[in-house]
């Protein structure tokens, strides 16, 4: 256990949910003991384990139970069921105002939060400077907390928590009442403090700043663990997720797609080499086309049937992590419906230089309304949250939507979810 910072076991919070105020009081009073109440499962039977040093993300939409998880961590809230052992002392900046005493002054507030950390006053005011220094509220200091803006309350609350020496720091969304400059300053400070070997918890709703800052997420959905790993494989299938309710399984042992040979003489892609486009274009996508499951080529394209876009592309240099997007514009332009191989945890891992690949994406076809479309092609490296555009192509062909006979009966997302990516060197 030396070296864990917090475990947490089988962690449950229950919430009993009544209709009305008065079902409280019936239910204590009832001499059968009848239940007026529902359960509400805030979290359920959650556990994982932090190591020391560790700087770990909560992610997850709006009442998924990051807050309650870390109240319980932090000993603000008790759980129904489980325990959690945490190792070392913690320095937390939940929700504005836990712990502060709005009446006493932003000094006081400071000694306040020493005492309750177990530092003498002499200790504290060994930390004083440091903690007014990284606050930068000026004569506030002396106010009552009371008249603080959001902003300036977090900024207190910020430079305490960091400057109490914790083992382990927890912050909540706090920072994200902060101004610009200050969220900066705040992240800076975290990576700094991270790099002594403090172990962070940081809930945040911003991917971006979690996939920069943090070596592990766990995402919670509905109160249990949906995944929890390396940022870059949770949150790419967190952002699909939360954008296009896409369940992917990215993991650290995603394996390479099995390649496939397709006979090139059945193919008659268009060429779209010479149409206008942007991107580094060190690798370009050199022609498209769609087919039909007989690899005919079709510009028809059947509501609910089996379908492949195919696209070959030559590459100057080595490539990773390779994304092939598609994207469908109405004739006013309007876009219509997108996908590409990191939203399906179907990237290309590797692609060696000097080479040519033949990409082959099959899905079925979504409902769309059935009208002429055009087709934007996109090729790039890198992951969902980070990219680098190799090659964007408007408008690279133009595709009908037709209406299969017994459209009444399809229930279809816009989105393809039955897709499929290979790819063959050619
Ligand atoms: N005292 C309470 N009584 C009943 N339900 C509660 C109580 N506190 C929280 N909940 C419920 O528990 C669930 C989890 O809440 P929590 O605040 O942990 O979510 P969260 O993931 O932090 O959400 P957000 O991103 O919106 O801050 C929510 O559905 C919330 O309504």
């Amino acid at each position: 256990m030396s070296n864990t910072a917090i475990k947490v076991n089988h962690l449950t919070k229950v919430y009993k949910l009544y209709n009305k105020p008065i079902d409280r009081l019936k239910e204590s009073l009832h001499p059968l003991k009848k239940q007026y109440h529902k359960d509400f499962y805030a979290l359920n039977d959650v556990s994982f384990e932090i190591k020391k040093g560790e700087t770990v993300g909560i992610i997850g939409k709006n009442g998924a139970g990051k807050s309650t998880l870390l109240k319980i961590i932090t000993g603000v809230l008790t759980p129904s069921s489980g325990h959690v052992y945490v190792n070392g002392r913690i320095a937390s900046l939940l929700e504005l105002g836990a712990g502060f005493n709005p009446e006493y002054t932003g000094i006081e507030n400071i000694y306040l939060q020493g005492t309750l950390m177990g530092y003498m006053h002499d200790e504290m005011e060994s930390k004083l400077e440091a903690i007014l220094d990284f606050a930068d509220i000026g004569d506030f200091v002396y106010q009552p907390v009371k008249s603080y803006s959001s902003g300036m309350f977090a900024r207190l609350a910020f430079a305490v928590a960091i400057n109490v020496d914790p083992d382990i720091l927890i912050v909540d969304e706090a920072l994200s009442v902060g101004d610009a400059a200050f969220q900066n300053k705040c992240i800076r400070k975290m990576e700094e403090i991270g790099e002594k070997g403090i172990t962070i918890l940081f809930v945040s709703h911003d991917t971006q700043t979690i996939n920069k800052f943090c070596s592990k997420v766990v995402w919670l959905n509905n109160g249990t663990i949906k995944e929890q790993g390396k940022p870059e494989f949770i949150l790419e299938n967190y952002m699909s997720f939360m954008s296009y309710g896409i369940e992917t399984q990215r993991n650290e042992n995603t394996a390479e797609k099995e390649i496939v040979r397709l006979d090139s003489s059945q193919l008659n892609l268009k060429n779209i080499s010479t149409l206008d486009s942007f991107g580094e274009k060190k690798a370009l996508i050199e022609s498209i086309g769609f087919f039909d499951e007989n690899n005919i080529s079709i510009t028809n394209l059947k509501q609910a049937t089996q379908v492949k876009f195919i696209c070959e592309f030559a590459t100057s240099i080595d490539l990773h992590n390779v994304g092939i997007g598609v994207l469908l514009k109405d004739t006013l332009n309007n876009e219509i419906l997108t996908f590409n191989s990191y939203m399906y945890s179907s990237p290309l891992k590797y692609v060696k230089k000097e080479t040519r690949t033949r990409v082959i994406i099959e899905f079925k076809v979504p409902k769309l309304n059935p009208k002429e479309y055009l087709v934007t092609v996109a090729l790039s490296e890198g992951t969902q949250l980070n990219h680098i555009q190799q090659h964007w192509i408007h408008s690279a062909t133009t595709i009908n939507i037709i209406s299969c006979d017994f459209v009444d009966t399809c229930i279809f997302s816009l989105y393809p979810k039955e897709i499929e990516y290979k790819y063959e060197q050619i």
